[in-house]
């Protein structure tokens, strides 16, 4: 059986849900629910604190979980990255007034105001700074307002959090944070944990790639390959209309449109696009 943690509040909640979803796993159907039973997959998900989940896998009491790059460096656990999630994105960066710092170094013997003490600690001791830091639980960008701060070290996405507390970023990114599936250090990977893998592995496919299909002259097909290379080389049939071949290939999302012009450049017709509903590569 196994055991896997699920983020139950904050921002990789939903997004942890939906690609375990996608990839079969049984969601919850109520916030309230912290053990979901997956008898069908073998699987029992634990609903717990994105901050705790390193802790709980890094202790082995669960083979696995989905939690933040940023909160598995600052928990200190011995728990390593198996796959990155591409959610969920952030970065975690020194903030103040305008124009009262400009690098890290000028933090010396100041007072940075996070949630993250781990992450920031081991930063400081990295880049030879000697501050102090102050633990807070969460809302930290209003430290410097309330005066208990001169700087906080804080998750940014947008950066709307920032700018409404008057504050802006300064000097480099402390740490680029994603959702992640993480395991032990030198945990087994377990046949249900590969499995797990494979099935979100190709989640992350079937999200950044669609299925062209079109048809094409025989004899420009060589330059339809360059454009459209596949996985391991595009699926080529004959066309009941003489000279001409179906072609099948995945191709990136991204940019799949200019794809389409060029294609349709070197005398491509009927060119289809469709989404991957899953896969498995
Ligand atoms: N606005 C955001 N956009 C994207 N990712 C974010 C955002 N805020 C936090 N994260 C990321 O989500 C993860 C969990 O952070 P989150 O703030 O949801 O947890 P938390 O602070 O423990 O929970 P809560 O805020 O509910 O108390 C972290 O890895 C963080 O980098
Ligand atoms: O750059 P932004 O898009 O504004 O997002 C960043 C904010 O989001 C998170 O706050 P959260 O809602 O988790 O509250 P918290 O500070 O209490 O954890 C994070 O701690 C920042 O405050
Ligand atoms: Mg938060």
């Amino acid at each position: 059986m196994l055991r896997l943690a699920v983020p139950n509040k904050g921002a990789l909640t939903e997004a942890a849900q939906t690609i375990l979803k996608e990839a079969g796993y049984r969601a919850r159907t109520d916030s309230k629910e912290l053990v979901v039973v997956d008898p069908d997959n073998s699987c029992e998900l634990f609903f717990l604190r994105p901050k705790d989940i390193a802790v709980y896998v890094g202790e082995g009491t669960l083979d696995a979980g989905i939690t933040g790059r940023d909160m598995l460096r600052d928990s200190g656990a011995q728990v390593e990255e198996i796959l990155p999630l591409g959610f969920g994105r952030s970065t975690f960066r020194f903030a103040a007034d305008p124009g009262a710092f400009s690098s890290v170094a000028d933090l010396k013997g100041r007072r940075i105001a996070t949630a993250y003490a781990g992450l920031l600690e081991s930063y400081l001791d990295e880049q030879d700074v000697e501050a102090r830091v102050i633990k807070l639980d969460g809302a930290v960008e209003t430290a410097v307002r309330l005066g208990v701060a001169d700087a906080v070290a804080d998750v940014v996405e947008t950066g709307t959090t920032l700018r409404n507390m008057g504050l802006e970023v300064f000097g480099e990114p402390i740490a680029r944070s994603e959702g992640v599936l993480i395991k032990r250090v030198g945990g087994v990977e377990t046949q249900g944990l590969q499995q797990l893998v494979r099935r979100l592995q190709g989640v992350l496919v079937a999200r950044d790639y669609v299925m062209m299909d079109y048809d094409i002259r025989a004899e420009r097909i060589e330059e339809a390959i360059a454009l459209t290379p596949g996985m391991e080389g595009p699926t080529v049939s004959p066309l009941h209309r003489e000279g001409w071949v179906a072609v099948r290939a995945m191709v990136p999302r991204k940019g799949h449109q200019q794809v389409m012009d060029q294609l349709w450049e070197i005398g491509a017709k009927a060119i289809l696009v469709t989404a991957i509903f899953a896969c498995r590569l």
